[in-house]
């Protein structure tokens, strides 16, 4: 099972590379990887299991972050009207987005930084995402809000981009124009 020893943190080279694409039909190994980053987000959302293995709660994961560059990320979250997002995805690709920025009202967390990084991340309000996912179908989503962010998170994670290089390094809070908070 994957745990916090297994995610590398901020100056690890893998995570400033830009990450390989994945061939598909997706490897047993690849497949099987996608398989272990989703039951870790369930493993850091869940209290208990959280608590005994000492992990740190997350939503999304890139496989840069387990040292590894190649473009695989999962997303394991329910947003706030029960609708369940879960997916392994391969080869990840933002094919459209709005004029419109938006950002969370909180700031942004990432597992592979293990220090608070004050300031609003302005991201694409809404996105249309390709990719392929863990049956090797292909994946059309149109994200928006909280989903929005978080893929947007991971995908930079795959481009070696971390979300403290979105923040503004005059004024971390200041809100973008036409940018949009996310509660
Ligand atoms: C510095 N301020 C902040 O962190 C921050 C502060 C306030 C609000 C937000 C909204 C913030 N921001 C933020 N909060 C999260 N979580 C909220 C708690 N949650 C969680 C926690 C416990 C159980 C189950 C779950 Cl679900 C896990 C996810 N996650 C991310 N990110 C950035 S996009 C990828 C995603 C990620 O998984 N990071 C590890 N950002
Ligand atoms: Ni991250």
């Amino acid at each position: 099972m994957i745990t916090m020893k297994d995610i590398v943190r901020e100056g690890h080279p893998a995570l400033t590379k830009v990450s390989q694409e994945v061939d598909i039909p997706l490897s047993h190994e690849d497949k099987a990887l996608l398989e272990e980053m989703i039951q870790f987000l369930k493993n850091s959302q869940n209290e208990e299991v959280a608590a005994k293995y000492n992990l740190r709660a997350g939503v999304g994961i890139a496989a840069p972050q387990l040292g590894i560059n190649k473009k695989l990320m999962a997303i394991h979250f329910e947003d706030e009207n029960g609708k369940l997002y879960s997916y392994g995805l391969a080869n990840p690709k933002i094919v459209s987005h709005s004029v419109g920025k938006a950002y969370l009202a909180g700031g942004e967390g990432c597992l592979s930084v293990d220090r608070q990084v004050e300031g609003y991340v302005p991201r694409h309000a809404r996105i249309t995402l390709k990719a392929t996912d863990m049956d090797n179908n292909p994946v059309n989503l149109r994200l928006k809000g909280y989903p929005s962010i978080v893929f947007q998170h991971e995908v930079d994670h795959l481009n070696g981009i971390m979300f403290y290089d979105h923040i503004n390094k005059d004024d971390p809070f200041e809100v973008p124009d036409n940018a949009r908070p996310i509660e």
